[in-house]
C-alpha cells in the first residue's frame, strides 16, 4: 500500500536551488535510503517533507503531521528527566505510555536522569525513542545513528524494523547499514539542481520557515 508520493519536487537552501524533478514513493512496511555526496541536498529534502521549509515545486501527499522528524539535533529539555521529556511528547501528540520507548531504546535505567547530564549516545537514544512516542506512521530520519554505539544501533535497527512491521514507513539519511533487508535506496545525484541557464529550476529567496 502506498504511503507517500513525492512528484517532481524541488527543494531549496539559501535561496538556491538544490535538488529538482524529484519523484518517489514510499510503501507502508517499507524504509527508504538516501545516498548522495555530502551537500546533495539530504538534510533540505527531510526538511521539506517534515514540513519545515516549503518546497520550490512539486507536492508531497501527506501532511508533515503525518511524519515524525529527527533530526541532527535532538531537541530535548535538558532540565527535565529522560521520562518527563518523553511524558512531554506523549502529551504533544496524544499518544499514552512512555513504557515501550523506554523499553525499546534501553532507558529505563536512566528514566529519572536529567537530560543535560547525559552522554551524546544517550541523548540520541533519548531523541529516538521520541520517535516511538509520537504514534506518527512515517518516520523521516536524518543520520538517526550518529554517536550510537554498535548494541544501541541494534537497539534502534529493530525499532525501525518493529516500525515497519507495525505498518510504518521511514525515509533515512544513513551512511550506516541498519540490516533492513528490505530498504530501498534512493541516489540523489541525477536529481541535482542545474542552473537555469542549462534549463535548471529558478531559485526564490523566499524560504518562509527556512
Ligand atoms: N544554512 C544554509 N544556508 C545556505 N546554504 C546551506 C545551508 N545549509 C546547507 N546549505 C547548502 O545546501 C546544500 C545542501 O545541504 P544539505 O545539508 O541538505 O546536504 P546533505 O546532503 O544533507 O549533506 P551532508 O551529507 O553533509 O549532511 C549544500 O550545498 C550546503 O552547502
Amino acid at each position: 500500500m502506498e504511503m507517500l508520493r513525492v512528484d517532481n519536487l524541488a527543494v531549496t537552501r539559501g535561496g538556491l536551488p538544490v535538488l529538482e524533478g524529484l519523484s518517489f514513493t514510499l510503501e507502508a512496511g517499507h524504509a527508504l535510503v538516501l545516498r548522495g555526496p555530502n551537500g546533495i541536498g539530504k538534510t533540505t529534502l527531510l526538511r521539506t517533507l517534515a514540513g519545515l521549509q516549503p518546497p520550490l515545486a512539486g507536492t508531497i501527499s501527506m501532511p508533515p503531521e503525518t511524519m515524525a522528524y529527527a533530526a541532527h539535533s535532538d531537541g530535548l529539555k535538558s532540565t527535565l528527566s529522560v521520562a518527563e521529556n518523553l511524558q512531554f511528547w506523549a502529551s504533544v501528540y496524544g499518544t499514552g505510555s512512555i513504557e515501550p520507548a523506554l523499553e525499546r531504546m534501553n532507558l529505563r535505567q536512566l528514566s529519572e536522569r536529567a537530560a543535560m547530564s547525559l552522554s551524546a549516545g544517550q541523548k540520541r537514544r533519548l531523541g529516538l525513542a521520541r520517535l516511538l512516542v509520537t504514534g506518527r506512521p512515517v518516520w523521516v530520519l536524518d543520520e538517526p545513528t550518529v554517536s550510537l554505539d554498535a548494541a544501541s544501533v541494534v537497539l534502534f535497527g529493530e525499532a525501525v524494523r518493529a516500525h515497519l512491521a507495525a505498518g510504518g514507513a521511514a525515509l533515512m539519511a544513513t551512511h550506516i547499514d541498519l540490516g533492513l533487508h528490505e530498504a530501498r535506496v534512493l541516489d540523489l545525484a541525477p536529481f541535482k539542481a542545474r542552473p537555469p541557464e542549462e534549463g535548471g529550476i529558478k531559485g526564490s529567496f523566499d524560504e518562509a520557515f527556512a
